[in-house]
């Protein structure tokens, strides 16, 4: 598949700050990505530099080939969706209805009976002002017009946070409905990771501004298990891949790891006793991701 996006040497310093450590990756089209990060992980600073918004200090950012700061056809392509609380004022004015003539004038692709569908089934009352809608609601129209934009590239950065658990729910199944009937490179940032793991086929971890996984989620879930037995069978297999975390049960051992298993090693580690399970892609983030003084995982 042809590459959309494309970064390389990536650095981003803010004052002394160095928010982005030469971060170097390349995004698909056609495919959904999850970015995944603790608070602070560099995730709004990274998309937007996707979306052109902010300039890298150092490396490469290019859009089918092309450097994408200020180019124009980047501009035209990417949409950046973000929380409502930092959208612009003059836009919080606009009704509706007003938005949607708005965006259907000035993006080519945008489908303006779709997005009359998507605001009837959020029930969203189209003659409010943007400032007059609560800030979950307010989330769910920048989330219509993302969705009825059809962009070649689509960030939705964190957009659905202020939305009930319901809407959220909904705008998920009709991400997947749309981008199977549309497909474009959507990419959503994060820290929901339990309830929108579904929708990624490829994932970007950030951890203190540097890039931990670039990987698909089939091999990402793959490449994360447990194994649980006896202390030493456990610390005998277990030190061939990465260890992330060490849990003790009485006697037993049960230890998260990262790494190939591998058929070989799975029926061995079976024969020697141990149970080799999976863990989910939340425990996998919240292990990779956590800092030596954090208590919350044992
Ligand atoms: N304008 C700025 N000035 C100084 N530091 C900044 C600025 N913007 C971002 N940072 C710093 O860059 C780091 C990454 O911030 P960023 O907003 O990209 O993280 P994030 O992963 O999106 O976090 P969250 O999940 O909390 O939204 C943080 O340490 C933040 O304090």
């Amino acid at each position: 598949m042809k590459n959309k996006l494309s970064v390389s040497q990536l650095r981003l310093t803010i004052g002394k700050v160095a928010v982005l450590k030469d971060i170097s990756f390349s995004l698909e089209e056609g495919k959904i990505y999850g970015v995944l990060g603790r608070n602070g992980a560099g995730k709004t600073s990274l998309l937007s530099i996707l979306a052109g918004l902010r300039k890298e200090t150092e490396g490469f950012v290019s859009y089918e080939g092309q450097p994408l700061f200020e180019q124009a056809k980047a501009m035209e392509s990417i949409g950046f969706y973000y929380q409502v609380s930092e959208m612009h004022e003059s836009m919080n004015a606009q009704k509706i209805t007003e938005l949607i003539k708005q965006t259907d004038a000035f993006r080519p692709n945008f489908d303006k009976v779709y997005a009359e569908s998507l605001i009837k089934k959020f029930k969203l009352p189209v003659n409010k002002r943007l400032n007059q809608l609560s800030k979950g609601m307010q989330s769910t129209v920048w989330a219509v017009i993302g969705l009825a934009s059809r962009l070649p590239v689509t960030i939705f950065d964190e957009v659905y946070l202020g939305m009930d658990a319901p809407t959220r729910n909904t705008f998920y199944q009709e991400l997947l409905e749309d981008h199977a009937t549309h497909p474009r490179t959507i990419i959503l940032s994060t820290h929901l990771v339990s309830e929108m793991e579904h929708l990624f086929e490829h994932i970007l971890v950030l951890d203190q501004g540097q890039l931990l996984i670039d990987e698909t989620y089939e091999r990402l879930v793959e490449k994360g298990f447990k194994l649980t037995g006896n202390s030493e069978t456990v610390d005998y297999f277990s030190q061939r891949f990465e260890l992330l975390n060490v849990q003790m049960l009485g006697q037993t051992k049960s230890v998260a790891v990262y790494g190939e298993l591998g058929e070989e090693t799975r029926s061995e580690a079976v024969k020697a006793g141990l149970e080799v399970g999976r863990i989910s892609l939340q425990d996998l983030f919240i292990y990779m991701t956590k800092e030596e003084d954090d208590e919350s995982v044992n």
